[in-house]
């Protein structure tokens, strides 16, 4: 197959040429074995937008030779950190020239609308590669006192090798971000694998890395099927570390295939059904922009996703009122209609998956107090979603259905709030709102969560770490906390002055 497909941005009827090889040694090359292909879709039009390689098993064996060569050659300790820090800064760069192109790709493949990609994913993006271009050169260990006259040890902080890099779709240039800075920061080199569901700007993003000037074989990108390149890189005995954003189901494999293999270090970011809880107190309008801000966002596709509310007893229809009538307010459409707040769900996969739950809960007897209807043609829509007088064990409360599905019920204490809130195999977020500063010390302390927002939702920043606890991850990402994740601490124990009298 050709190595470029032409595809025209709809909107502005702009072309642009995007690689279909496998990205190996800053070249794009077709599988060594496979003619497998992976078929993009505009989840807006149903419409086919081009189609990629998709990488086998051996393709992943030569990305992975080709990082460790790079690994032991031109990177890894072979380069200064204010080298790295100059060609992520550089990566950056060209990122923000490309960004509206990137941005119109990302939104054809995934659906969200180009001005939320643009100014959140790509804008996060940028601002995620020079954070860490900041931390390249100041990776350093300690120096540790044994006994002042005859010996000390020192630490070293070594890049950990060669990681595979398993990104999913509901963000795709920002996961690959979050996953890419860190890693080349402290010298690590990198084999990635975008979403089968959204390869298109990872491949483009790929391109830059060569125009950037990073050395061949720092990263390497195969657009393959989850179990097929995914597995392979998990299982693969050759590579030092896994990071991996998605599914909890998946990220228990992976764990699996790192422990039956080489026991690669592996970090999880996973599945959530994180709580929201509006207290009286709290300034209800703000709240509940938060809360739609917490489920709508990026249609409910996101592993943070504000899915269950929880609003005290004396303020609660009063704030259900406000809440459907603000989450009304969102358009859905197609991302590239400058209306849109929010676009379709990725699949007709994800589709169908948000659709069951929508039934489940009708079934289950929770009530509709907005949408659960479905729409006429073409385009895997689904307008928000809140559903009223839920039960803890309806399927719509307890599964992570990554959709705009709300899930809304009751407390009368604090106590049962926050039992409420934590009554779930996972833990990745967490909100409250209200008004009461000791309040909202007691409970974001008790709340089981990676990340606890007070009077706020969904909003990260680079420099703080961000994972998951219980079922809903391992590690951290972001912040200085990530680089714990690319390193592997040497301890170098230094004698100057003890004489071994020997024997013992
Ligand atoms: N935490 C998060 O941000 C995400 C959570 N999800 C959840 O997962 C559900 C299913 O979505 P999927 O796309 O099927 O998730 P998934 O977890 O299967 O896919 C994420 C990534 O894992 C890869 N993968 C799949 N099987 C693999 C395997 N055996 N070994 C290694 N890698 C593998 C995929 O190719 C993709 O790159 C969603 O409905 C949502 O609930 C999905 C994407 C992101
Ligand atoms: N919003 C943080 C990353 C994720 O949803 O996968």
């Amino acid at each position: 197959m050709a190595q470029t497909a032409k595809v025209v941005i709809p909107s502005t009827k702009r072309e642009v040429e995007i690689p279909t090889g496998l990205f190996i040694n800053n070249e794009f090359v077709p599988s060594a074995d496979s003619n497998e292909l992976i078929h993009a879709i505009n989840p807006a039009t149903e419409e086919a937008i081009c189609s990629v390689v998709a990488g086998s098993g051996k393709d992943i064996d030569l990305a992975v030779a080709a990082a460790r060569k790079a690994f032991i050659t031109t990177w890894g300790k072979n380069i200064t950190g204010f080298e790295r820090s100059r060609l992520l800064n550089k990566l950056a760069d060209l990122i923000e020239r490309d960004q509206q192109i990137l941005a119109e790709v990302e939104s054809l493949n995934n659906g969200k609308p180009v001005k939320i990609a643009r100014d959140f994913d790509i804008g996060d993006t940028i601002q995620c590669l020079r954070y860490y271009a900041g931390w390249a050169d100041k990776i350093v260990g300690q120096t540790i006192e044994v006994d002042n006259q005859k010996k000390l040890a020192f630490t070293r902080h070594d890049p950990i090798g060669v990681c595979g890099q398993i990104i999913p779709w509901n963000y795709p240039i920002n996961m690959w971000a979050w996953k890419v800075a860190p890693a080349l920061a402290c010298g690590c080199t990198i084999v990635m694998k975008p979403s089968e569901l959204t390869p298109l700007t990872a491949l483009l993003l790929s391109k830059l890395i060569a125009e950037a000037g990073f050395p061949p074989g720092v990263v390497n990108t195969i657009p393959s099927l989850g179990p097929v390149g995914g597995a392979a890189l998990s299982a693969h005995r050759d590579v030092d570390k896994v990071a991996f954003t998605g599914s909890t189901a998946t990220g228990r494999k992976i764990m699996e295939a790192a422990a039956k293999s080489n026991l690669k270090k592996v970090s999880l970011e996973l599945g959530g059904k994180s709580p929201q809880l509006i207290f009286e107190s709290a300034d209800l309008d703000q709240a509940a922009n938060w809360a739609c801000l917490g489920i709508l966002y990026n249609t409910g596709q996101d592993c943070t996703a504000g899915s269950r509310l929880y609003v005290q007893d004396s303020i609660y229809d009063k704030f259900v009122a406000l809440l459907v009538q603000k989450a009304k307010e969102l358009v859905i459409g197609d991302g590239f209609d400058e209306k849109s707040g929010g676009g379709p769900v990725v699949s007709k996969v994800q589709y169908d998956k948000v659709w069951g739950y929508i039934e489940d809960g009708k079934a289950q007897g929770a009530k509709l107090a907005l949408g659960g209807q479905k729409r006429s043609g073409k385009g895997y829509f689904v307008d928000p979603t809140i559903f009223t007088d839920i039960k803890q064990d309806m399927n719509i409360v307890r599964d992570e259905i990554f959709g705009p599905v709300l899930s809304v019920g009751g407390f009368k204490t604090e106590e049962e709030a926050i039992a409420l809130a934590n009554d779930t195999t996972y833990g990745l977020g967490a909100g409250l709102h209200s008004n009461d500063a000791n309040q909202c010390m007691r409970v974001s302390s008790a709340l089981e969560a990676g990340t606890v927002w007070v009077n706020q939702y969904n909003l990260l920043n680079n420099n703080v770490p961000f994972g998951g606890k219980k079922q809903s991850g391992i590690g951290r990402e972001l912040g200085s906390y990530a680089l714990e994740e690319y390193t592997s601490v040497k301890a170098v124990h230094w004698n100057f002055g003890e004489k071994l009298e020997w024997p013992l």
